[in-house]
């Protein structure tokens, strides 16, 4: 970081703006393969909260990856910085009190704890979609797992390119035959249970 620059503390600050929200900001951060249902469920999870008049938005790979995140490709170092802005923006977010749910496959750990460090207790919510790969790879509903099965893809994350599964995820949603909205409920319902949501 450049020296000479000082850091603005501002009278409107996040408690302030979460208050007048009516919401506790925080990440609900989903992990997890291409195809676990990441977008789906987060999607679903997003319309929930938005009925209930909260305040979100919705932090989607493939949306940032057009956009502000373009210039990066899917090797290691490329994948650290995308979740290292992705993170920045998401504490961003979270200031201006929003619920903010991402939807990235985020396969480091380290990275994800980057984020988690960004943020205060209790504001990073950390969500493992753990579907197995057989069952992303049946839905296939991009075609990648295809493409990367018949090297028309390299770094493919599962395939050719590592995932992590988280050890301490605050909740996993593991895949056992249920709906994505299935899947929406109970992340909901968790999510009230530890009082992040009324
Ligand atoms: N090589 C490779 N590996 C994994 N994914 C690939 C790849 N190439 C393209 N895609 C598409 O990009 C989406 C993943 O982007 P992310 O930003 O979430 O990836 S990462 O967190 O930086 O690993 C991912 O979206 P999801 O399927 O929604 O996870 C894919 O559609
Ligand atoms: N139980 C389920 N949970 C989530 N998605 C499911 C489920 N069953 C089928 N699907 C389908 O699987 C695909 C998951 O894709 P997507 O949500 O884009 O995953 P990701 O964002 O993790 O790549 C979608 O086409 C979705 O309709």
């Amino acid at each position: 970081m450049e020296d000479n620059i000082v850091w603005h503390q501002h009278e409107v600050n996040k408690a302030r703006r979460g208050e007048a929200k009516k919401q506790k900001p925080c990440v609900i951060w989903l992990t997890g393969l291409s195809g676990s249902g990441k977008s789906t469920i987060a999607n679903l999870l997003e319309k929930k909260l938005a009925d209930k008049g909260k305040h979100t938005y919705l932090l989607d790979g493939d949306n940032v990856r057009h956009g502000l995140n373009g210039d990066l490709t899917f090797s290691d170092k490329d994948r650290v910085e995308n979740i290292r802005r992705i993170s920045e923006l998401a504490k961003l977010f979270v200031d201006s009190g929003l619920i903010v749910i991402t939807a990235f496959i985020s396969p480091f750990k380290g990275e994800r704890d980057y984020c988690r460090a960004l943020l205060e207790d209790n504001e990073f919510v950390e969500v493992f979609v753990n579907t197995p790969i057989e069952e992303c790879e049946k839905r296939d509903p991009k075609g990648l797992y295809q493409k990367a099965r018949s090297g028309e893809i390299s770094d493919f994350t599962g395939i050719s390119s590592p995932y992590e599964a988280p050890e301490t995820a605050e909740i996993t949603l593991d895949f056992s035959g249920q709906s994505a909205q299935e899947s929406a409920e109970q992340l909901f319902s968790q999510l009230q249970q530890k009082g992040l949501i009324d």
